[in-house]
């Protein structure tokens, strides 16, 4: 049973376990009937072959809450990736469409942008999800998506059904849902939430006082989760990292772009568990390391947006302050642990601490050397602006591998 506290500038919807799932699928279903909703699934040619997508297309087949569904198809260059999604994705009917960044007409509207003057060139999850974002925009009926991870091995439909429905629910006017949960089986995982951003957030409060952005961003209870919702008036004005900057980074865009108040979390209702990378403490270009490396970058550039000067000083106290306050959320973790009867391997969580906490100056000084090193993919707004028919270009790419590649 959730508690029902309120905290921060933002609104949290807990789960008190009172409704059920086919009440809410009617409820979504209602609903959306008034304000349909596209869903977006990136998903890798690896990810697309293991039983967690198979699982979620199981889920998904029969849903009538959704207008769309982009599975946009990332890391396939070849023609049997695109095919075998195909296949896999075929129970979800017509509503579903596949997005072939890989293939000749996914690369030639990359080209298209380039030759336009945009930089486009980073592959990878972020590019993904903006180039599905502009396939759902060309519909101007669709009124929000919905975007989660394809490598959910406990999936349920009501997780989906949870972070739509605060969008389309005719009662509410919220422009952004972040979905948040318990990463738990035998023993905690979200690893990079719990030991770098959690402290971190804390130790940026304690060094730079009570910065809007960081009280919003430390309000996210899960502020690393891949789900969320967002309205479509939003998607055309944010700009997204092309890393794993992504969710900090929509984060930042979202604070900038609407209000608090118009900002939710929801809990999706069951533990989460997904595809583990390793740590790699040693290669600050692999596993989690990449992705703190992205993270503290995406902080960093949007503080210094926020008009705060860092300098090499404050990058080594903030490293000390982070360490005394991810050794105290240790402390947290295990007596939760204990308390929960889970597993809990202390001297691993120190010495990934100790690697996070040399990520802060590493990354600091590379933030110092070169501050504007990030890439983000410009806003659709811009985008329309500069190619106006683009996203039917999108479109009619989908339409034409369809009928090309069957
Ligand atoms: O959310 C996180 O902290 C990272 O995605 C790592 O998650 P994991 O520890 O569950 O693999």
């Amino acid at each position: 049973m959730s508690d029902f506290i309120q905290q921060g500038p933002i609104s949290t919807l807990h789960d008190f376990g009172t409704l059920g799932a086919e009440q809410l699928e009617r409820t979504l279903e209602d609903a959306t009937s008034e304000y349909p909703m596209g869903l977006i699934l990136p998903v890798t040619a690896s990810d697309m072959r293991a039983p967690a997508f198979s699982a979620i297309m199981d889920e998904l087949e029969g849903t009538k809450f959704l207008k769309t569904v982009v599975v946009v198809l990332n890391r396939a260059p070849d023609v049997e990736d695109y095919r075998e999604c195909r296949r896999l994705t075929s129970k979800l009917g017509n509503v579903c469409r596949v997005l072939w960044n890989d293939g000749p007409r996914g690369q030639a509207a990359f080209q298209q942008l380039t030759d336009a003057g945009f930089n486009v060139s980073v592959p990878g999850k972020g590019r993904a999800v903006w180039t599905a974002f502009g396939y759902l925009l060309a519909d101007p009926d669709i009124k929000a998506m919905a975007l989660h991870d394809c490598d959910i091995v406990n999936y349920h439909r009501d997780m989906l059904m949870r972070l739509c429905l605060p969008m389309a629910h005719p009662g509410f006017d919220f422009d952004f849902c972040k979905a948040y949960y318990a990463r738990v089986t035998d023993r905690m995982h979200g690893r990079v939430v719990r030991l770098l951003v959690t402290p971190l957030l804390r130790s940026l409060i304690r060094v730079l006082g009570n910065d809007d952005f960081l009280v919003f961003l430390n309000s996210f209870r899960y502020p690393l989760s891949g789900e969320f919702a967002v309205t479509s008036t939003l998607v055309r004005a944010n700009r997204i990292p092309s890393d794993w900057g992504l969710e900090v980074g929509t984060l930042a865009e979202v604070f900038r772009n609407t209000a608090p108040k118009r900002i939710c979390q929801i809990d999706l209702g069951h533990p989460y568990e997904h595809k583990h990378q390793p740590i790699s403490l040693e290669d600050a270009n692999r596993g989690l390391m990449k992705m703190t490396a992205d993270i503290l970058h995406s902080i960093y550039r949007t503080l210094s947006s926020r008009g705060i000067v860092f300098s090499m000083g404050m990058f080594n106290t903030l490293e000390s302050a982070y360490l005394r306050d991810a050794q105290d959320a240790i402390r947290q973790y295990h007596a939760d642990a204990v308390i929960n009867g889970l597993n809990f391997d202390r001297h691993t969580e120190e010495h990934s601490v100790e690697g996070f906490a040399r990520m802060i100056t590493q990354c600091g000084q590379e933030f110092f050397e070169n501050p504007i090193m990030a890439h983000e993919m410009p806003t659709w707004t811009r985008v329309r602006s500069a190619i106006p028919d683009f996203p039917h270009t999108l479109r009619r790419s989908v339409e034409a591998d369809s009928a090309e590649y069957a």
